[in-house]
């Protein structure tokens, strides 16, 4: 079969898209591992499947997989991408659009400046609820990795975080402790894996190993668990800009119970088709 696509990015954090609105089309795990090759295949980070909606009140479903093939709750640069992708192929006039996900409902507002908001939902510190094998507390979290012991935030925005603040950001680390807190054992899904410089209380330089991937030049939900995170803990302010690798995002939380708000640039690269 041919597919057909659209290479899109965000801050750098790519993505195929592909319209199964107006034709069906399902991937198994080895056709996504094959598609995401970098050498033989397209290359992304993730997959991005844009579907029909199973309710009435939504106006798509949207499903997204990793490089790796597994298929996850949510993704916070592919939401503003899929905005953008709907937009551009004439799937909705709205600019206000309502799309149901693995994790629940979330919506995407496209601005004038073309920049999307997101909202991203409330974030969740429970150990249960990432799952992260521990007892709930208010404070940080000893991991014990390898020979050492890292002070460690657990958040789910949807998808698990394992956030880690640190006064250097440091590409060894980022590569080798991001590889083994995504498979430790107290992370029975595994785990996103950020690393927090805070600059000041309202900025931080982020840089994440995501599941199923490796390091990214940005992820979305990352920013968002790292912010939340360091405002939970006293760190930063209700408004941060968090800086990727791949260009900065926007968030806003307001505490406890509120949704959190990411804002960012979303951009097509090419279209293309492939055998799958
Ligand atoms: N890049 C994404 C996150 C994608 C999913 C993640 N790797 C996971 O396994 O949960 C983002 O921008 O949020």
């Amino acid at each position: 079969m041919l597919l057909k696509f659209t290479k899109m990015h965000g801050l750098g954090n790519d993505f195929v898209v592909v319209d199964a609105v107006s034709r069906k089309v399902f991937f198994n795990k080895p056709q996504i591992e094959r598609l995401s090759d970098r050498h033989t295949g397209i290359g992304f980070d993730q997959l991005l499947v844009v579907e029909p909606p199973t309710h009435p009140d939504m106006d798509f479903r949207y499903r997204i997989y990793n490089s790796d093939g597994s298929e996850v709750e949510h993704c916070g640069n592919g939401a503003r991408c899929f905005a953008k992708f709907v937009i551009d192929r004439g799937l909705t006039i709205k600019r206000i659009i309502n799309v149901e996900t693995k994790r629940g409902v979330i919506q995407l507002r496209v601005q004038d400046d073309g920049l999307v908001a997101v909202d991203m939902g409330t974030p969740s510190f429970e150990p249960k609820d990432l799952p992260f094998m521990a007892e709930p507390k208010s404070g940080l979290y000893d991991l014990d990795v390898a020979d050492e012991t890292y002070a460690m935030t657990p958040v789910s925005v949807g998808n698990p975080h394992a956030v880690i603040k640190v006064d250097t950001l440091l590409d060894e680390q980022v590569a080798r402790v991001g590889a083994l807190i995504e498979c430790h054992e107290r992370f029975p899904n595994k785990v996103n894996v950020g690393f927090m410089q805070v600059l000041n209380e309202a900025e931080i330089n982020l840089r994440v190993y995501e599941r199923g991937v490796g390091e990214t030049q940005a992820c979305g939900t990352g920013a968002c668990a790292a912010v939340v995170a360091g405002i939970r803990h006293g760190w930063l302010s209700n408004e941060v800009t968090a800086h990727l690798r791949g260009g900065d995002l926007r968030i806003e939380w307001q505490g406890e119970g509120s949704p959190i708000i990411m804002t960012g640039s979303a951009e097509k690269v090419f279209e293309g088709q492939i055998y799958l």
